[in-house]
């Protein structure tokens, strides 16, 4: 299956500034994003990296500097021009977020899964956004930000398409703010894990919640 990662080069994680520099935030969530690659290739996906500048990776990238709705629709857009096959069926692709830091190869699989059972399935992020979804509906548009997993439902009911939620806790957490870096640091397995802990986090179980401080 065809998986289109966007990925923002220029400033990315800029919630995170607070605890990050920015060469630090770019080393990061180039680290993330090579996680989230492995895992979809893991998972028998075949990413392409959709980036607002050139980045240097051993997949397939397309540079386009448009805001993320505008470039996702326009890969779909690509996409669902050359996905018909001789039969009337229609080749699925998959939108996956570069910042699920959690990802692993299984819970990419269950995704894909639910994208054969379903015409779009979606896989929400905590507070409503969008972290991965498969379409396999040649209508189906993005309209990201805001709690565009509602969004993505109505835009969905709205083309005729059949959807379902994914519900996942690896692929709900994307990494937005510092209080996520503890979930990287309690559940991750990848590279960006591995990033946090040799620039100095450690988890802090002094307060109510569980977070991460740098030591
Ligand atoms: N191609 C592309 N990808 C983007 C763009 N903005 C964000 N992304 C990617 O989309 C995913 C979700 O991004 P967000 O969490 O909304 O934004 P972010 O830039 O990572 O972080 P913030 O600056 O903190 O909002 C991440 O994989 C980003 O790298 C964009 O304009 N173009
Ligand atoms: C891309 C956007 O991410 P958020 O801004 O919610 O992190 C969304 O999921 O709609």
């Amino acid at each position: 299956m065809e998986v289109i990662v966007p990925f923002s080069t220029d400033r990315p994680k800029s919630r995170l500034a607070d605890v990050l520099s920015p060469d630090e935030r770019r080393a990061f969530a180039r680290a993330m994003l090579t996680d989230v690659l492995e895992s979809i290739v893991a998972a028998g996906g075949e990413p392409r990296v959709l980036a607002t500048d050139a980045v240097d990776v051993d997949r397939p990238v397309t540079v386009d500097d448009r805001p993320l709705t505008t470039a996702v629709n326009a890969a779909l857009d690509g996409h669902f021009e050359t996905a018909g096959a001789a039969d009337g069926s229609v080749e699925p692709v998959a939108v996956v977020m570069a910042d699920l830091a959690l990802a692993t190869p299984d819970a990419v699989e269950r995704l894909f899964a639910a994208g054969r059972d379903a015409d779009v399935a979606v896989a929400p992020g905590r507070g409503g956004g969008t972290n991965a979804f498969v379409s396999s509906h040649a209508d189906f548009r993005v309209d990201y930000h805001g709690a565009s997993y509602l969004d993505h439902r109505d835009i969905a009911a709205e083309v005729g398409a059949g959807f379902v939620a994914v519900d996942s806790r690896r692929l709900g957490t994307d990494v937005d703010e510092s209080d996520d870096l503890a979930e990287v640091l309690i559940h991750g397995e990848g590279r960006a894990a591995t990033w946090l802990r040799e620039a100095g986090f450690v988890l802090d179980t002094s307060g109510g919640r569980v977070g991460a401080v740098r030591e």
